[in-house]
């Protein structure tokens, strides 16, 4: 018979969860359900209020909060910010370490950058380059953020955060609750394992649409995510 999974100290303590003197990791969805609907209402209207200031085109940035700062990663991460910024966007990201610093650093210099961020154990705070930054105690309010205030989404290399990120998104533009936005995967080489899955499993198993893969674009440079950006601002109030 297989057991229930019940993470030891020491595999909660590696994974970042924070254990309670039970040595249970600390409730997050399990909190009772009329706290939860409204800490979850309240951080919505905190977050529609930050987030409505910044009255300009956005485009939300994902990727990994372990990319290191100085590797061709990072830098491809500050440069898709900066370029965003001269174009007249703002850009919002989770607010963390990693490529959301990445962009965040490059769009703060000369434009709006905007962090939302997640209250986890045992990490660190908000990235020092922002204009708006705002902190949330769930990832599922920070990703109608993401999406409500964004006319683009671009997903630099990540783990499971930036795959959920990505597949809502999809998901979201796949079953029409929020209108077409571009979706770039920046790093073909990281994305294109992923791609033939979807286009060589997913797609003849008949799980997907053929169009659906058409969804997302597979670039490598600052320049071909700035040629897949909108000319115009398609999201405001989308969220249907
Ligand atoms: C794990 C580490 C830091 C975690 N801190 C985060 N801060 C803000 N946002 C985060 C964090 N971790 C995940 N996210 C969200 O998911 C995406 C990144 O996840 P991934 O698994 O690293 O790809 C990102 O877009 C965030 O929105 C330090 O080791």
């Amino acid at each position: 018979m297989t057991e229930p999974i019940s993470p030891s100290a020491g595999s909660a303590e590696r994974h970042g969860l924070h254990l309670t003197t039970s040595g249970a990791p600390e409730p997050a969805l399990v909190e009772p359900s009329s706290f939860l609907g409204r800490r979850a209402q309240a951080e919505f209207e905190k977050g529609f209020r930050a987030l409505d200031g910044i009255g300009q085109p956005a485009v939300t940035v994902f990727g990994s909060a372990r990319t290191e700062p100085g590797t061709e990663e990072y830098e491809l991460g500050v440069g898709i910010g900066a370029a965003l910024v001269a174009k007249g966007f703002a850009v919002i990201t989770g607010g963390g370490p990693g490529a959301m610093g990445a962009a965040n650093k490059g769009a703060h210099a000369s434009g709006l950058s905007v962090g939302v961020g997640i209250v986890l154990p045992n990490e660190q705070q908000l990235n020092p380059d922002l204009g708006i930054g705002v902190e949330c105690r769930y990832f599922f309010t920070r990703k109608v953020m993401f999406v409500k205030y964004s006319d683009a989404v671009v997903v630099l290399p990540g783990g499971f955060g930036s795959l959920d990120e990505l597949f809502e998104v999809l998901t979201l533009v796949q079953t029409r609750k929020i209108p077409w936005r571009p979706i770039v995967l920046v790093g073909r080489k990281y994305w294109g394992g992923l791609d033939a899955w979807i286009r060589e499993t997913m797609l003849p198993s008949g799980k997907i649409s053929p169009g659906d893969p058409d969804l997302y674009r597979l670039v490598d440079t600052v320049d071909e995510v700035m040629d897949l950006m909108p000319e115009h601002a398609v999201s405001q109030d989308g969220v249907k």
